[in-house]
């Protein structure tokens, strides 16, 4: 790629400074609430973020996230709290004068600008020297690979090309943060795939941090660092994509960051570190691995992804965690499918098989009797 300067964490480098009690935030919220007349938008929001973090807010719409990356662009103003950039409040300071800055959802690019000048247009209004600026400005399309097009103006490239000017735009000015509001809603699955692994790549070049607000999980998963589940101004989860994904908080993350079976029931020791959750709806009992204390007869919800289930047509061999059902449906997703089973209950389970070979020998069809079933350590028992 491009010749700009290398300084963050390279591939395989172990990087978790949220692990390291002793380093310190570039950005910190601290009991930030943010109400707009009596609606509270944001309240009790404290958190942490590191600087060359790649760091996703992950939400349902209207929970929040523009707020919180508005805030810290200086847009709106908290009506509670404080927020930290090293170690200055930055609530008084003017946007402007921000070492932060933000990519929109539209790229605002200037229609009659090129390429290269719609690169330079912050670094003229900061009256940078111009030999500075030319050299900045080839810099930047260097890395985000847009040298040939600089004499083009926005209608003249296309929308994936358009969110590399942008980009390049808001990284020029070197900001310490760049907030990156929904930067891929524009372009087609396949290009945003790609445009993903790029910007991660761009980030960790630079070393820049970069806070990405997103509701597309995937996305999440792929570029951040961490990840910052919020539901209703508050955060759920903090964590890396393994962990929200594996270990989810409670039901809300475990629903929101990709597709998951909930049992609702009671639960009762069964020795040796396990448990049994009796299943609210079908009366049926699963093993479940204890994974951290629990009260016997207190309700709880029993969480297993699709991945980890097992589909066969016999009833299986060992017997503890299964259920009979029939298959609805069926999302052939071409590497994998998902089966929808009709257990009787209201929610079908989701089960999810991969489809390694061209040719699947015993697959499963519409209206298969099959059984369900899963070992009790990949069922995550999560409160009510
Ligand atoms: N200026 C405003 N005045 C009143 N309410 C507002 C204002 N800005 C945001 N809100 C409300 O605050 C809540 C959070 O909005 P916000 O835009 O931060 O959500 P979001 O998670 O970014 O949503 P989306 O993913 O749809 O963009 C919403 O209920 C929204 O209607």
């Amino acid at each position: 790629m491009s010749n700009a300067t290398v300084t963050g964490p390279r591939p395989g480098q172990k990087f978790a400074p949220w692990e390291d009690s002793s380093a310190k935030p570039l950005a910190e919220f601290r009991s930030v609430a943010k109400r707009f007349g009596d609606f509270t938008a944001i309240s009790d929001f404290s958190l942490k973020i590191y600087e060359r973090e790649f760091f996703a807010l992950l939400g349902p719409s209207g929970c929040g996230k523009s707020t919180v990356m508005r805030m810290l662009a200086g847009f709106e103003t908290p009506s509670a709290g404080e927020i930290l950039l090293g170690n200055q409040n930055i609530v008084p300071v003017e946007p402007h004068e921000r070492p932060v800055n933000m990519m929109f959802q539209s790229y605002a690019l200037f229609p009659h600008l090129t390429v290269e000048d719609n690169i330079a247009f912050g670094l003229r209004r900061m009256k940078m020297p111009k030999v500075q600026i030319e050299q900045r400005v080839s810099e930047m399309l260097a890395l985000v690979q847009m040298d040939k097009f600089r004499r083009r103006r926005p209608h003249q490239i296309s929308g994936g090309q358009k969110q590399r000017v942008a980009l390049a735009r808001s990284l020029a000015r070197r900001p310490k943060l760049l907030l990156l509001d929904e930067p891929m809603a524009a372009l087609d699955k396949k290009l945003r795939r790609e445009t993903q692994l790029e910007l991660v790549d761009i980030q960790c070049r630079l070393g820049t941090t970069f806070i990405i607000v997103t509701h597309d999980q995937e996305e999440a998963m792929t570029v951040a660092s961490r990840i910052a589940v919020m539901d209703h101004g508050k955060l759920v989860q903090v964590a890396t994509p393994l962990e929200t994904y594996e270990n989810p908080a409670n039901r809300h993350v475990a629903e929101f960051v990709g597709d998951t079976n909930i049992f609702p029931g009671t639960i009762e020791p069964a020795g040796q570190g396990m448990c049994r959750l009796r299943d609210d709806a079908s009366g049926c009992s699963f093993l479940a691995t204890q994974s951290k204390p629990f009260v016997a007869g207190k309700r709880y919800f029993l969480n297993i992804r699709p991945e980890k289930m097992e589909m066969t047509a016999g009833h299986p061999q060992d017997g503890d965690n299964c259920i009979e059902g029939r298959v609805l449906d069926i999302a052939y997703l071409g590497n994998l499918s998902t089966y929808y089973v009709d257990i009787g209950q209201p929610k079908p389970l989701l089960v999810q098989m991969t489809n390694s070979q061209r040719v699947q020998s015993g697959h499963f069809s519409y209206n298969d009797q099959v059984w369900v079933s899963w070992h009790p350590n990949d069922g995550l028992l999560l409160d009510c």
